[in-house]
């Protein structure tokens, strides 16, 4: 079977030998007849920050809306590739995309909050997937605000709405959001794109932590965020893949001359 053949490969990154979670192998897309994404070949280390770069209309929203299937509900697309999540292919027609989604969560670059109190953002999820009783659904909800440190500023207004919060509570009420599915991939589209540099530090310095628990995908416009944050670094230009690896190896010594100039000059000369 085709996702027999693809097995969890191994990588080394610094001297560690690292899972890949997620495999996209030759993966093109085509938006009506615009070819997006271009024979993608790209690996995602299990429990490392996977940071995608390039510059704007390069398909990084595209490609990494394809690991959860959002891309789905766009109007003419066409996929062809594969992409495997822990060694099983996520196109196949037979894949449960509500199941896949708790395995992969999202969180997008403009916070999403529901019109919903703050309790009830952080359940949204998860009250679907089980039956929870008053005591269970308190603990969820202060163990994930905890966890993005919203705890202490929300504890006295759960019940407020979301959209009481500030911009950057509300991408960290997200981000609980999602964790409280407990995916074992969090997907994260410039989720620090709106937000001031306090609000950007503190998501930064959450991901570094979630890393141990969670694999994260995080696609940056900015390449000292990525500086800061990436193990492991995708860099595409065009719909192409143009260079992947290491993160502190290829932001020292790129080896792709486009990946050079982007770096350099964030400006991508193809
Ligand atoms: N729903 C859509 N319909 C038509 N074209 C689309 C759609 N979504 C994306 N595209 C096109 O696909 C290309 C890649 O877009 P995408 O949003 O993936 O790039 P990006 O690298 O994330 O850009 P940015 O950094 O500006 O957000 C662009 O040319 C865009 O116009």
């Amino acid at each position: 079977m085709m996702e027999q053949h693809i097995l969890k490969s191994k990588l080394s990154v610094v001297g560690k030998t690292t899972e890949d979670i997620i495999k996209l192998e030759g993966l093109h897309i085509w938006i009506k007849e615009n070819h997006i994404l271009d024979a993608i070949d790209v690996n995602i280390p299990k429990n490392k920050i996977t940071c995608i770069i390039g510059p704007s209309g390069s398909g990084k929203s595209t490609l990494i809306r394809s690991i959860n299937r959002i891309n789905d509900d766009v109007d003419g697309i066409t996929t062809q590739g594969n992409i495997n999540f822990n060694g099983s292919s996520i196109l196949t027609s037979d894949t449960d995309i509500a199941s896949l989604r708790t395995q992969i969560g999202m969180v997008f670059q403009k916070p999403c909050v529901f019109p919903k109190s703050i309790k009830e953002n952080v359940l949204f999820g998860i009250r679907h997937l089980k039956k929870l009783s008053k005591i269970e659904k308190l603990q969820i909800v202060e163990e994930n605000l905890k966890t993005v440190s919203l705890w202490k500023e929300v504890s006295h207004r759960l019940n407020d709405k979301a959209i009481s919060l500030s911009i950057g509570q509300q991408q960290r009420l997200c981000i609980a959001r999602t964790l409280a599915v407990k995916p074992e991939v969090i997907l994260l589209d410039e989720p620090t794109s709106s937000l001031d540099p306090l609000s950007t530090r503190a998501i930064e310095d959450m991901m570094v932590k979630l890393k141990e628990e969670y694999t994260i995908v995080f696609v940056t416009h900015n390449i000292q965020q990525a500086k800061r944050i990436a193990d492991h670094l995708i860099f595409i230009c065009d719909g192409k893949l143009i260079e992947q690896g290491n993160a502190s190896a290829l932001f020292s010594c790129p080896q792709n001359s486009q990946t050079k100039a982007y770096l350099k000059d964030q400006y991508c000369a193809c």
